[in-house]
């Protein structure tokens, strides 16, 4: 456990490390995101030594808002967070902390068989032969790729290198390992290789109510791109990435992230002469930016596609109209 302090609930050591990781991006990926936050809380209720159920929930609560706060803009980390607390019940510590890892684990199971039924129905949009131009790494649109090759399509892939993390390599990876022949171009590239593409098919960090998309920044140009060349852009995203939020009038936040993602040291000192505090230099790392729905085609989820007007739809269906922070459930 963290050092005691008075005042603050212990927080599993392990739940830091994990909020570390999410932080850091050593965990990265919304829905991966999602799936480690539930998996703190899990741990967090088992080496819980909380004397009673009360001291129990302040514990949980205080766990779910550290992790709550390491990245803004993927809403599955508070819809897993209220997921899993909404599921605790119980009068005894053992009680609470039995429905806790439950509920946990029911999270997790749910998620990957989401992600499972998304790839089959992304995977109907997919032809034999067919050519899908990627943007950073999504689980969900790989499960795409994956289903339309257990059902026997040959895929191609033109893999965007997504500056600044290249987080394009990592999809590279995976579409190579399933045998997937992969052209990797970079960002500036895209456009010109659009004319060999299919489908733009990415993920989604968030959707808001309207049916934008929020995603890795670089999405809503390749949207444009796309819509202008008349390839069709499809998201695929499971419903944990709905942002209940949105119904409300409230907008998503999108992450700034630090500047020497973008520039290294030297690169900085080249560009100023060495001066390390150069006012007149800005360096900005929008993690993500926002695709307006009418750039988009179709947003897969594991309960059909939906055009992205309509998503609202389900967001009604699936959380009703009103939702607080993860912790006041
Ligand atoms: O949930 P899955 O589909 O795996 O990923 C969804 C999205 O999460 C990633 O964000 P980051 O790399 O964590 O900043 C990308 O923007 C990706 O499209």
């Amino acid at each position: 456990m963290a050092p005691m302090d008075e005042d603050q609930p212990d927080v599993a050591a392990v739940v830091e490390a994990t909020a570390d990781d999410i932080a850091t991006m050593e965990i990265r990926g919304a829905a991966t995101i999602g799936d480690a936050a539930a998996e703190a809380l899990a741990t967090q209720a088992e080496r819980s030594d909380a004397a009673t159920p009360a001291a129990f929930r302040d514990q949980l609560r205080a766990a779910a808002r550290e992790l709550y706060e390491t990245r803004p803009t993927a809403v599955s980390l508070p819809n897993a967070l209220r997921y899993v607390l909404r599921g605790i019940e119980g009068e005894t510590v053992e009680e609470l902390r039995e429905s806790t890892i439950a509920s946990a684990e029911e999270f997790r199971t749910d998620l990957e068989q989401a992600q499972e039924q998304l790839g089959e129905v992304g995977a109907n949009r997919l032809r034999d032969g067919d050519v899908v131009m990627t943007h950073c790494h999504s689980t969900d649109a790989l499960s795409c790729v994956e289903a339309a090759l257990d059902a026997g399509k040959e895929i191609e892939a033109i893999v965007k290198e997504t500056r600044p993390r290249k987080q394009g390599h990592i999809t590279a990876e995976q579409l190579r390992e399933w045998g997937v022949p992969v052209t990797l171009v970079v960002d500036n590239a895209a456009r010109r290789y659009l004319d060999d593409a299919d489908h733009v098919l990415v993920g989604a960090d968030s959707i808001a109510a309207d049916g934008s998309v929020i995603n890795k920044i670089g999405t809503s140009g390749l949207a444009v791109n796309a819509r202008e060349r008349g390839v069709p852009v499809m998201v695929a995203a499971q419903t944990i990435k709905l942002h209940p939020d949105t119904m409300t009038g409230h907008t998503v936040e999108i992450e700034m992230r630090d500047e020497s993602e973008v520039l290294s040291e030297t690169e900085y000192a080249d560009i100023t002469g060495g001066d390390r505090t150069d006012e007149g230099l800005t360096v900005e790392n929008p993690a993500f930016d926002v695709t307006p729905p009418r750039h988009v085609d179709a947003i897969v989820t594991e309960r059909g596609q939906f055009p992205p007007e309509s998503i609202v739809t389900l967001m009604r269906e699936l959380f009703g109209e009103t939702t607080g922070e993860p912790w006041e459930v």
